[in-house]
């Protein structure tokens, strides 16, 4: 396919529980086809020692390597070391397949202050986020020096990946917060069928996906040029925790629902159209002159149209962590975008949504991470930062 020969990852795996490439040009887990289930942690980097980190990234490459193919996170594994020691891997994962899993690393603003000499290397595209009005962040989980997004088919096996690298962290890193997700809510190739979100509308019809080699190329990687070397074959990865207010949701009118969105809730179709790929027409008016798209409907407001031409690769999950002790579902989306310059990209689009959307009365953004994460490895002698720490 063009993707393939653009360098980027191989479309999909034959089945579900098959491993997935470690090596490429880019990180996997970014136009990977999104998986169904997401464990993202964020780590603050406590050991003061530049090469401690760098042992450290050396040895988190090398098990995720391993766990990627289906295999344990150390050489000896589970049950294969000596009697006496802890084992080196958790052991949750025997026995099933590698899942589809990918690792993605990625490294938070933070990362770049004076205790590792990484100032100089910081980008420009790693600003912080700027205040949105209308949100509502807790510091304990937003942010972070580094980051993990691990995606598989099978939670346990997404789960095993993180522990193992915290395990292998410990002394060196802290885990500051995490999230478990599950059902995507975004497809990230043609040859996904759309998911739905907790809304309950499909979720990522216009999404980047992994055959628009072109688009692709403008959007989502760092080119050369665009800032320090190191993050050239990069991204940059903006996640948002989304809070819904479900149970408000739940006691809208379908109508109300659908002209929030712009998109019809069965098929996902443009209002006024009836497929769901069908193109968006903003000019077509009712009978009474009004837009048939609201003038502040989600679509319209998120469109590239609106923000010269920005597109985000979206690879979000759904998440439920229980309930909130007053009966009410603490749900939402956890929103994860990929871009390759989140000041032309996500800022301008947030800024938009977060000032106009109706959506707003639905919804709440209580954390956020911005991490840019490296070009992919190359073979089993690359590490994850070595392009960073070079
Ligand atoms: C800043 C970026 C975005 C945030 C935050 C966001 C939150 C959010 N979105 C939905 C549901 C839908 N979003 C849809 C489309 C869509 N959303 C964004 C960006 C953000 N959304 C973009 C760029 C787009 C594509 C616009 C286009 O070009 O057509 C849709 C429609 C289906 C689709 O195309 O994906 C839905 C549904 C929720 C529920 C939410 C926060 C909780
Ligand atoms: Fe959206």
């Amino acid at each position: 396919t063009n993707a393939l020969m653009e360098g980027t990852q191989p479309a999909a795996a034959a089945s579900t529980s098959d491993p997935l490439p470690f090596y490429g040009e880019h990180q996997a887990g970014i136009v990977t086809p999104a998986q169904d289930r997401l464990h993202f942690v964020s780590f603050d980097v406590i050991t003061k020692k530049r090469d401690e980190l760098i042992d450290m990234l050396q040895e988190w490459t090398a098990s995720a390597a391993r766990m990627t193919q289906g295999k344990d996170s150390g050489t000896f594994g589970a049950v294969g070391g000596a009697i006496e020691a802890p084992p080196d891997d958790t052991g949750e994962a025997l026995g099933l397949p590698a899942s589809g899993l990918t690792i993605t690393i990625g490294f938070g603003p933070s990362l770049f202050d004076d205790r590792f000499g990484l100032a100089a290397k910081k980008p420009g595209a790693l600003a912080d986020l700027p205040k949105f009005p209308g949100e509502d962040l807790l510091p304990e989980i937003s942010g972070g020096d580094i980051c993990v997004q691990a995606c598989a088919h099978d939670p346990q096996v997404a789960v095993h990946a993180v522990r193992n690298l915290a395990r292998i962290g410990f002394g060196k890193v802290s885990v500051r917060w995490s999230q478990l997700g599950f059902g995507r809510t975004s497809s990230t190739s043609r040859a996904q069928s759309t998911a739905r979100n907790l809304m309950g509308f499909k979720d990522g019809t216009n999404n980047l996906k992994l055959e628009d080699a072109s688009m692709l190329k403008q959007q989502l990687w760092v080119a050369p040029g665009d800032g320090p070397a190191w993050m050239s074959g990069g991204s940059y990865m903006v996640t948002r925790k989304i809070r819904m207010n479900i149970e408000t949701w739940d006691r809208t009118s379908l109508s109300e629902q659908q002209q929030i969105f712009g998109r019809d809730k069965g098929e996902g179709a443009p209002l006024g159209k009836k497929h769901e790929f069908d193109e968006l027409d903003f000019a077509a008016k009712n009978p009474d002159g009004t837009p048939v798209i609201a003038i502040d409907a989600h679509v319209r407001l998120a469109h590239p149209s609106t923000h010269g031409n920005a597109h985000l690769l979206r690879r979000g999950y759904n998440y439920v962590d229980g309930s909130d002790g007053l009966g009410r579902l603490d749900a939402g989306l956890f929103f994860i975008a990929y871009q390759r310059d989140p000041r032309k990209q996500f800022v301008p689009v947030q800024m938009e949504l977060s000032r106009k959307d109706p959506l707003n009365e639905y919804i709440k953004h209580v954390s956020s991470g911005l991490f840019a994460c490296p070009p992919g490895l190359r073979d089993a002698g690359d590490y994850w930062g070595r392009t960073l720490f070079a």
